[in-house]
């Protein structure tokens, strides 16, 4: 009921509040996205950064313990007023307001991966673990990078999802095999458990501008290899195979696969199929013809083959690679010639 004040005959009856500044939902109304990109200084991830920062509408927070990456892969976007890096290790928990996560943090290289092989498998575990909790605190969809590597020494050829794999569960490259299958086994369990959206990408074989100059991986081995007149080292027997995919094909991958409905696995990879003699031979025709091509050990645990089967990708992504090794190739070798400062003969 309403009373009489002392101050006059105004009524206190309830007011509905006043109309919030229309700022307050500014953020539903603006697509505005935040995005998280770990491991966002190093190969893959620092393409995919100047992917999405094309899109004015993205704000993006790179996090990497830079490890394998550098700032200088991302310096073009240091100070930008929609890009944010921050040196911190996946290991440790984290805590940012974002709408999309793209995990990509863990060393690649098997080099870099077998060098303190407990961290490896402690980023793979722990690390996806802090990441799935963010993304459960905060709401975001998660995009984990795994690998062709899954399928381990693979018995079926070329390899679809629904393919288990040969993994050495107790080999040198476990922790980064198995560590990439348990960080899948965790996406799916948070994504059954907890309604987490999630997406999984199978990464094959991607090479191109600013890998390491000495990563260990075959291609960037031999294109340094070429431009230094030494000689390319093909690991024995030579006749493996690997399928190799240009980064602007997977970066197009990655993105479809975040921004579309499916959770994966999804392959994401360039079918086209080489022995690394045949690479050796593509190299030394594209880049140094005089190159020699020396025969060396390999390492425990190769797999004998890999090329991947697409046909999901293709149908539920729309995508498929669209630049062939012979003209990749040159592209890296174009980036790897300014970082070494080997200018072409004419
Ligand atoms: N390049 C490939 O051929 C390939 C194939 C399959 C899967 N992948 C996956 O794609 C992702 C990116 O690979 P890449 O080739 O760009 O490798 P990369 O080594 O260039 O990049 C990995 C990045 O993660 C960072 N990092 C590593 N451990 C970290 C940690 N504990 N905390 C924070 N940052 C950390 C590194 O400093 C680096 O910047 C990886 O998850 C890798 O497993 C790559
Ligand atoms: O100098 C070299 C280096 C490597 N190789 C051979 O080239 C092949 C490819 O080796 P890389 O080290 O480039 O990469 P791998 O295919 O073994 O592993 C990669 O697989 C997929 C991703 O998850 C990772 O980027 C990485 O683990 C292997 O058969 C290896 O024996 C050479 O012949 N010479």
């Amino acid at each position: 009921m309403a009373k009489n004040s002392a101050n006059g005959d105004h009524q206190t009856t309830t007011k509905p509040p006043p109309t919030p500044s229309p700022l307050r939902f500014s953020k539903f109304f603006q697509p505005n996205m935040r995005i998280l990109v770990t491991g966002g200084a190093g190969f893959i991830g620092s393409h995919l950064v100047d992917k999405l920062m094309e899109n004015e509408k993205n704000e993006v927070i790179v996090v990497d313990n830079f490890f394998t990456g550098s700032k200088d892969n991302l310096k073009k976007w240091i100070g930008h007023p929609r890009f944010e890096l921050r040196r911190h290790d996946v290991t440790e928990p984290l805590l940012v307001e974002v709408d999309k996560i793209y995990h990509l943090a863990c060393p690649a290289s098997p080099i870099f991966y077998k060098y303190n092989a407990v961290k490896t498998i402690k980023t793979n575990v722990i690390g996806t673990l802090n990441m799935l909790g963010l993304a459960k605190r905060v709401g975001a969809r998660i995009l984990l990078t795994s690998t062709s590597e899954v399928y381990g020494d693979p018995l079926v050829h070329p390899q679809p999802e629904s393919y288990w794999g040969n993994v050495n569960p107790i080999g040198v490259r476990s922790c980064y095999d198995e560590g990439k299958r348990v960080a899948e086994t965790l996406m799916f369990d948070y994504h059954r458990q907890h309604g987490i959206e999630i997406r999984i990408a199978r990464i094959f074989n991607t090479y191109g501008p600013r890998m390491n100059i000495d990563d260990g991986r075959v291609v960037s081995n031999f294109i340094a290899q070429s431009l230094r007149d030494e000689p390319l080292t093909v690991q024995a027997p030579g006749t493996q195979t690997r399928s190799f995919c240009y980064v602007s094909d997977m970066v197009d991958g990655l993105i479809r696969l975040m921004e579309g409905d499916n959770t994966g696995p999804i392959n994401i990879g360039n079918p086209g199929e080489f022995t690394m003699i045949e690479l050796a031979e593509l190299v030394k025709e594209l880049i140094s013809p005089k190159v020699e091509i020396k025969m060396v050990e390999n390492t425990p645990d190769d797999p004998r083959q890999r090329k991947p089967d697409i046909t999901k990708a293709k149908e539920l992504l729309g995508w498929e690679p669209k630049v062939k090794l012979r003209d990749g190739l040159p592209l890296m070798e174009e980036d790897f010639r300014l970082r070494l400062g080997v200018s072409k003969k004419i």
